[in-house]
């Protein structure tokens, strides 16, 4: 389930409030709990001293009243149990003490107002007697527990000192410290309502004097800190739910002892108790309106934020719902809004032009692939993993396959196996980056071959590091081909006799000997010089010069096979080439046939004149041919041929040779 921002923020804000709510509802009661705590250790810390200093008073009454008794007897120990009884008789200590009794100088208890036992009473080892003598001083004793009478005893003496200095006796007075008159009344006195005290002696060994549970009475209490039994154990919240009783404590100046008073925690924090309910009554509610508050205040705030949301979700299928935004606001909301409705603007602006470009781009796509299209060249692009992503109606006119077809097929697949690996090393060079282009050739159904020419233009990825496809453009070159064989053929040819020029004949010469050299064919080389043709020119006109030129190269043409080749090397300059010669008899028969066709005078309208030729003939070397070789010795023997009287024919290496 998703949760709105909203919602969580109203829910965070409503924690906050409930949660600082609590918070000062906790401070104030721990404030509460230690203000109180200390008011009600301060009261009751009164109340036991007043009562501790009442039991400090108590003896200190009965300690003068023995010392002024001792003080009257003036030195005397009592001589005989009349004379004591007389004394104590006489004496109003018994309102203040339960019994009182006499004690000599070796602790024999000897006169006592109280009965005697048979055995006689000897006190020289307790402590208060040997205190007494010690101090020379009125001593209490430690609580003596009675359990025949279940009641706490303290003896308090007083010496009796000589003139001399001697302590002669002790007059000492027994009191039962559970009397109404001591503290009895302070036993059962109540502080509040559950409150108590105890009394705890001094000692190594403690006892409860005072206990308002009168079988504690006797039984060994803590040295310090006594609480009269009960089991403190303050919890860590103690301010909030108080667990341990107040306690305050005092100790009595006359004996050391300690008076401690107990107020249970119930009673002693039940102020508190009411103050903490009331509270908690009041921070519910405090926190509950807190909550619904922060709630409402969150939902209110961010009610624009909402609006916001949807606008911004509707922008998604409608560009202009940013317009329908409040943007006074002058918060963050509003500066989001602001900022969101120039992004929406500028995103708008940006989209259009996107649009105008991207349907620019497709016209320019579809244009570029009606160009592709309507080429009739093969136009594709290869990925790197060689299939085709793109190929145009060529391909469908080649294949016979619609182009849709081809989309995604390996090369390999469309072309064959052989084609490919035929294509392969140029299809690696081109993935490696070079931009290649190659003629290929095939011989066609019915004759003929037909030419290609392809161009590998390698695709590159955005960084210039690796291609990622090939452009292919693959065209039909056959008929470009003829028409360069034919204006190659062209410069070939000599424009006046329409046979071949030097070019040419260089050409021819040059397959001639390599057939020589390689296939052992013999050829013959034949330069042919038309005789005194300066005259000619000279004397009729260069337009009849070239007439008798064209009639000249008709003449050889027709003493040669069509296998041969006649070529008009410059001015009246001609040669032969002629190839595959059996016997030498077979060229110079050649050279003859042309003497004798030159030998008819040549008629240019009125005028008839008559021509020569002189012809130098070299055979092919058996082993070894050059092109300047033989071009030299063909050479060297039309110039014997012109020197041995023109209109003949020499051949090198036969100096007889002659027509
Ligand atoms: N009509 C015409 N004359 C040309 C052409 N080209 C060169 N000539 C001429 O041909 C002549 C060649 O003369 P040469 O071969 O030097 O002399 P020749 O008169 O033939 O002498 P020999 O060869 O020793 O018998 C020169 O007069 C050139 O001007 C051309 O195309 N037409």
């Amino acid at each position: 389930m998703q949760i709105s921002l909203k919602t969580r923020l109203a829910l965070f804000s409503s924690l906050i409030a409930i949660a600082l709510t609590i918070l000062a509802s906790l401070g104030s009661q721990f404030l509460a709990f230690r203000d109180l705590q200390a008011l009600l250790e301060q009261q009751q810390s009164s109340q036991v001293k007043l009562v501790a200093e009442q039991l400090d008073t108590k003896f200190e009454d009965r300690s003068e009243m023995l010392r002024r008794v001792v003080a009257e007897l003036q030195g005397k120990f009592p001589s005989s149990p009349s004379h004591a009884n007389a004394i104590l008789h006489s004496l109003p200590l018994p309102l203040a003490f339960d019994n009182l009794f006499f004690i000599d100088p070796k602790g024999n208890v000897d006169y006592s107002t109280a009965p005697l036992g048979a055995q006689r009473l000897n006190v020289s080892d307790r402590a208060y007697f040997q205190e007494a003598l010690r101090t020379r001083d009125v001593v209490i004793s430690d609580p003596v527990y009675s359990r025949s009478s279940h009641t706490p005893m303290v003896y308090m003496v007083a010496p009796v000192i000589a003139a001399d200095g001697r302590v002669v006796g002790m007059l000492g007075g027994a009191l039962n410290l559970l009397k109404p008159n001591f503290l009895g009344r302070i036993a059962h006195h109540r502080i509040g309502v559950t409150g108590y005290y105890c009394l705890v002696s001094s000692g190594p060994r403690a006892l409860y004097v005072m206990h308002r549970d009168t079988a504690q009475l006797g039984k060994a209490a803590h040295l310090t800190g006594e609480n009269c039994g009960e089991q403190m154990q303050p919890s860590r919240y103690e301010f909030l739910a108080p667990n341990a009783a107040l306690v305050s404590r005092y100790i009595l100046q006359s004996t050391g002892w300690e008076l401690v008073a107990v107020v249970p925690a119930n009673e002693a924090y039940a102020p508190l108790r009411a103050m903490h309910t009331r509270m908690k009554t009041i921070a519910i509610v405090v926190a509950a309106i807190a909550g619904v508050a922060a709630w409402l205040a969150t939902w209110y705030l961010l009610a624009p934020l909402s609006r916001l949301r949807d606008v911004v979700q509707r922008s998604h299928e409608d560009d202009a719902a940013y317009e329908s935004l409040v943007l006074q606001r002058n918060d963050e909301i509003g500066e989001v809004g602001r900022e969101f409705a120039s992004l929406m603007s500028q995103l708008n602006l940006q989209n259009d032009a996107l649009r105008r470009s991207e349907a620019e781009l497709r016209a320019g796509e579809l244009r570029m692939r009606n160009i592709a299209d309507h080429l009739p060249s093969l136009v594709a692009y290869l990925d790197r993993n060689e299939r085709y992503v793109f190929n145009n109606h060529a391909y469908e006119r080649e294949f016979g396959r619609p182009a849709a077809e081809l989309r995604g097929m390996h090369i390999r697949d469309l072309l064959g196996e052989e084609a490919y690996q035929r294509l392969q090393p140029y299809l690696r060079r081109a993935f490696a980056g070079e931009e290649i282009s190659f003629e290929t050739s095939e011989l066609v159904q019915g004759g003929g071959m037909l030419w290609t020419e392809a161009l590998y233009q390698p695709e590159w990825n955005a960084d210039h590091t690796e291609v990622v496809g090939i452009h292919i453009l693959v065209r039909d070159i056959t008929a470009e081909k003829a028409e360069v064989e034919r204006l190659d053929a062209l410069t070939q040819l000599d424009h006046l006799t329409g046979i071949a020029n030097r070019k040419g004949f260089d050409r021819r010469l040059a397959v001639a000997v390599d057939d020589a050299n390689l296939a052992r064919i013999p050829f013959a080389l034949l330069y042919l010089d038309l005789d005194h043709f300066k005259t000619v020119n000279d004397t009729y006109g260069h337009a009849c010069g070239d007439a008798l030129l064209q009639t000249f190269s008709m003449q050889i043409l027709g003493c040669i096979r069509k296998t041969d080749t006649v070529a008009r090397l410059g001015g009246d300059e001609f040669a032969i080439v002629i190839d595959g010669i059996n016997h030498p008899e077979q060229v110079t028969r050649v050279a003859r046939d042309i003497l004798e066709a030159t030998r008819m005078p040549f008629v240019f309208g009125t005028q008839i004149i008559p021509m020569g030729v002189s012809i130098g003939i070299a055979l092919s070397q058996p082993e070894h041919n050059t092109v300047d070789d033989i071009k030299a010795r063909a050479d060297a023997a039309l110039y014997r041929a012109k020197q041995n009287g023109r209109h003949q024919f020499a051949v090198d290496g036969d100096a007889s040779t002659a027509a």
